[in-house]
């Protein structure tokens, strides 16, 4: 925007215009660039609106250490769409002082400075006119002063004093208000920024006949494992499609192209006869049977989340009802799906080009059929193979009713995807966690995630029916709490797929990431209790984590992470801040799942709030035990006890809580 006074670089500012990201509660930093020609001095002013108010809030940008940079945080507390911009503006009486107290320096007199005195009077009497009445008699007798005929410090004395400063500090005198563009955050509950997920099939939950063969599970089954996935620390129950699967091209076990009679086929290959979206696997349940899992998993703290698909088998209602929604080639047939190289002979993808008004319309009411069944929270399947005008449209048309709700986007196959779509109203995104797993892939990935924190949010899954990355087939269970204490620490939000508390590690072949007998085609009963009772279950380590991430907000922060030094590359050390209570964490991972590492950790003493002669005392929420540390420490993990410390540091002093949200933010 132009105007007398330039205002640039301001920070967040999403492309497109769009909304940047934030939830209740969460410190948002602004930053930018305000400057003018010569040398007079300039300030900035953020001016916040709240969703639904006409009142506008501002708050006094802090310059920078860098020059003409300010920068700011506000905290909302509802959600909403906020808007903020930058007021930048001359600061006559800032300018007055620099220039004034620069000719008192070399030793000019009264009558030297005599339009300097009588400017400042001048200043001053314009300034008291915005203030109240006790602080108006403060201004005018500092310009009452300025013209006395005292000796000439005791006529800029009280120009000069900290009662004056702390009253324009407030209400400051402003000249060539120059207001820059409007910038929106769109803030959304807690959820969407903190939480840990918990994904499995409700219909692996059946058990076992007198044969040893599985039953398929009901949500009644599914129930009964709601109490083992809340005590571990879980927030929310991510379940894959609960709709009647396709009996057209169903694929058997471990992907095979034809099904045998008794194979259950592929949750994602959704509609048949009995119904598409809107309907419920008659075996699973009735909708009565799912809302009463939804109230259980609500009364032990769960939010569940369901599988959004925009896809059909051959036999779903859709194909024979809305030819128009799929595109038929000219041998009158449909092609299936694909994610190159996978490939989905099971499934019919959608055109969202022929009958667009039709298509969202149906869209948008599943999406508020389940709503309405109590579901708030959408993982989305593949959101990418779907235009990304779609989605923006159907996250703004849900939010207007239902601000609560939550949308997961699949996307990470490119970064354009993952965060285009992110910018287009997705809450969280899948990312490229699970295949980074080097030191310096992690720092690089860390700041990455803090770095685009504006614009997307993570949820660093484990693992996914999808993903088993060969450091699980082959790590052993190191492996896995070394990445269950990475995806739960690095990112506020993390999940692990169903199975990886038993270590599961067995791929189809050789070179995959597919599972070996994969629950995607199968029923999978898991002996979970037993495998607890032989002490061979991760279960107690993902409840510990659970645990320190719910007793730490440092750990529910996204844009405060910070790398520390250490001089061994399979030890890797991050911390993390609050800026609202000033706690801090320090973490420290033994990246090698087969022996002790040993290092020496440079803390980066200012990063979290301390001088560099500190001696911090840091608790170890791991272990239970209390170090003395310094700004150089010797570690040593063994993963036979543990994969990392997790440190609980002294709070970060209030007084640079900002400047560090600041720092870790905009670095
Ligand atoms: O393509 P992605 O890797 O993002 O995977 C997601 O979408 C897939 C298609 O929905 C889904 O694939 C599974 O379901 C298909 C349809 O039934 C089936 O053909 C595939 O073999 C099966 O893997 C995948 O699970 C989901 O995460």
């Amino acid at each position: 925007m132009t105007g007398r006074i330039a205002i640039d670089d301001t920070a967040p500012s999403i492309a497109g215009g769009r909304a940047a990201k934030a939830v209740v509660g969460e410190v948002f930093p602004v930053r930018t660039v305000v400057w003018r020609e010569g040398h007079d001095a300039v300030a900035a002013t953020l001016a916040v609106r709240a969703p639904g108010s006409s009142r506008l809030t501002r708050l006094r940008m802090a310059p920078d250490f860098e020059p003409d940079v300010f920068n700011a945080t506000f905290t909302p507390h509802l959600p909403g769409a906020w808007t903020y911009r930058i007021e930048g503006w001359s600061d006559p009486i800032a300018s007055w002082r620099a220039a004034v107290e620069a000719k008192l320096a070399v030793g000019q007199s009264a009558a030297d400075l005599a339009n300097d005195l009588e400017l400042g009077a001048r200043l001053f009497e314009r300034a008291a006119q915005a203030v109240p009445k006790k602080q108006f008699e403060r201004l005018r007798a500092a310009a009452t002063a300025l013209r006395s005929d005292e000796q000439l410090p005791t006529r800029v004395a009280p120009a000069f004093g900290t009662e004056i400063a702390e009253i324009l500090r407030a209400t400051p005198l402003r000249d060539m208000v120059t207001r820059g563009a409007q910038h929106t955050v769109q803030v959304e509950r807690q959820r969407a920024l903190f939480g840990s997920w918990y994904e499995f099939f409700p219909r692996s939950t059946g058990g076992r006949d007198a044969a040893g063969n599985p039953i398929h599970g009901t949500f009644a089954t599914a129930t009964k494992e709601l109490p083992r996935i809340a005590s571990m620390g879980f927030d929310v129950a991510y379940l894959p499609p609960i709709h009647p699967i396709g009996e057209i091209n169903r694929k058997g076990r471990n992907n095979a192209l034809a099904a045998e009679p008794d194979d259950v086929g592929s949750p994602w290959a959704i509609g048949s006869k009995d119904g598409g979206h809107d309907a419920i696997h008659r075996t699973l349940g009735t909708e009565a049977d799912f809302t009463a899992f939804v109230t259980a998993a609500s009364e032990l703290g769960l939010e569940v989340a369901l599988d959004l698909a925009l896809q059909c088998a051959p036999d779903h209602p859709w194909v024979r009802a809305h030819p128009e929604w799929f595109t038929t080639l000219p041998d009158g047939t449909i092609a299936f799906a694909e994610n190159p190289p996978k490939k989905y002979q099971d499934i019919y993808p959608i055109n969202f080009d022929n009958d667009p008004d039709g298509l969202y319309a149906e869209v948008l009411r599943v999406v508020r059929h389940w709503i309405g069944l109590g579901v708030k929270i959408f993982r989305v399947d593949n959101p990418h193979t779907k235009p990304a005008d779609f989605w923006e449209w159907l996250i703004a048309q849900v939010r207007q009713t239902d601000p609560d709700v939550i949308f997961l986007s699949e996307a990470f196959t490119r970064p354009a995807r993952l965060y285009g779509l992110a910018r287009r109203g997705f809450s969280q995104s899948y990312t490229y966690f699970t295949w980074r797993v080097a030191k310096w892939e992690l720092a690089e990935f860390g700041m990455e995630l803090a770095a685009k924190a504006d614009e997307a949010r993570p949820n660093l899954f484990t693992n996914t029916p999808d993903i088993l990355h060969e450091s699980l087939q082959h790590g052993g269970p190191g492996t896995f709490a070394i990445r269950a204490v990475l995806a739960a620490t690095l990112a506020p939000t993390w999940g692990i797929y169903s199975g990886f508390e038993l270590f599961e590690h067995q791929a189809v072949r050789p070179g995959s990431e597919e599972y070996l007998d994969s629950e995607k085609y199968e029923l999978r009963p898991r002996p979970f209790a037993e495998a607890l009772a032989r002490g061979e279950s991760l279960e107690p380590w993902i409840t510990r984590l659970n645990e320190i991430r719910r007793a730490h907000p440092a750990l529910q922060q996204l844009r405060c992470v910070h790398f520390h030094h250490v001089d061994n590359d399979a030890l890797i050390a991050y911390s993390k801040i609050d800026p609202v209570s000033g706690d801090a964490v320090l973490v420290v991972v033994n990246l090698n799942p087969f022996g002790a590492e040993q290092g020496m950790i440079s803390l980066d003493l200012p990063a979290i709030g301390h001088e560099w002669y500190d001696h911090p005392v840091v608790y170890d929420e791991v272990s239970g035990e209390e170090y003395h540390w310094a700004q150089t420490n010797y570690v040593r993990l063994d993963p036979a006890n543990a994969a990392a410390h997790i440190l609980a540091l002294p709070p970060v002093p209030q007084q640079v809580r900002a400047e560090l949200a600041y720092r870790r933010t905009f670095r």
